[in-house]
């Protein structure tokens, strides 16, 4: 799959962001619980070298919450500080601020020792779109700061928020491209809504979803479309069988096989089906 990132954008993304990191001491960097590798861009890695990281793994609410412990200890393990929240929930500023003073502790002690006076901590939020960013930074300002919407790309166009008692946070968030090579990564973003619906045919996102459901959790997918599916089943029957249960019908007897791939996606994109986790902690 050859996906075009304007080479511009991606280099001015790249700039700001490189700018911004001048001015902080940690990078908040979220991921969207249910895929934390495929929302990871690595370019982060590269740009942030030896800034200290915090790393939230947001819309915990849809992820599978035995994926999201393993994930959590990985993260742990590498030394990321990594939480997991729902960026809609009250006081999660509680949960991030004392990761960021985790994070940033042996900078500061370093500081002293030098006898430069303790200040606030100044963090930036970065991720690829669609993960929350304006939702977190909207809630810890406690007010309407970055735009939000349900759609990638909404974030637009900086000043700084104080967040909790000793933190301040960059308004503006720093926004990184999606990043994929490979066929998988680009369905796991899309069936999540990182990309645009035009990115990945949206059948083979619908397949690649469904196909994982009926693998992890066959009997739900089943239940909650009043069909009788396994992996071994014709794709075409499957889709038959939920445009009948749903009533999905083109005119006469036909099957929309659209509003099929458009209702599967908006099912599993939204959890209506269940939580899930496209990407394991341990490969
Ligand atoms: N269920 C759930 N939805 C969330 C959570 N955090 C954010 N959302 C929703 O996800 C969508 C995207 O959130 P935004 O805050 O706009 O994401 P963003 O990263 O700023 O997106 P861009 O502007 O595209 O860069 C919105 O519909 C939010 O309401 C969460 O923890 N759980």
């Amino acid at each position: 799959m050859s996906i075009n990132w304007f080479p511009g954008h991606m280099a001015k993304a790249r700039r700001e962001i490189e700018e911004n990191l001048k001015k902080i001491d940690v990078v908040i960097e979220i991921l969207d619980a249910r895929i934390p590798a495929s929302s990871h861009n690595p370019m982060l890695d590269e740009v942030t070298r030896h800034k200290p990281r915090v790393v939230i793994l947001n819309k915990k609410d849809m992820a599978d919450e035995r994926a999201t412990k393993s994930w959590i200890s990985r993260l742990e393990k590498e030394g990321k500080h990594p939480v997991a929240i729902n960026g809609r929930d009250n006081q999660i500023i509680r949960k991030i601020e004392p990761l960021a003073i985790e994070a940033t502790e042996e900078m500061f002690e370093k500081m002293a020792a030098k006898g430069i006076n303790r200040r606030a901590i100044r963090a930036m939020i970065i991720g690829i779109p669609n993960v929350g960013k304006s939702t977190v930074i909207n809630n810890i300002a406690k007010k309407k700061i970055a735009q939000t919407g349900n759609t990638p790309g909404v974030t637009k166009r900086q000043q700084w928020i104080k967040a909790g008692t000793r933190m301040e946070l960059l308004d503006t968030p720093g926004i990184l491209w999606p990043k994929f090579e490979d066929e998988e990564t680009g369905k796991k973003l899309s069936l999540t809504g990182a990309i645009k619906d035009t990115v990945v045919p949206l059948d083979e996102v619908a397949i690649y979803g469904m196909n994982f459901l009926l693998e992890h959790d066959r009997e739900t997918f089943n239940r909650f479309y009043n069909v009788d599916a396994d992996m071994d089943a014709d794709i075409v029957e499957i889709y038959e069988a939920i445009g009948r249960s749903r009533g999905l019908k083109a005119g006469g007897n036909e099957i929309n096989y659209e509003a099929v791939t458009n209702r599967i996606i908006y099912d599993i994109r939204n959890a209506k089906i269940g939580r899930y986790t496209f990407d394991r902690a341990v490969d």
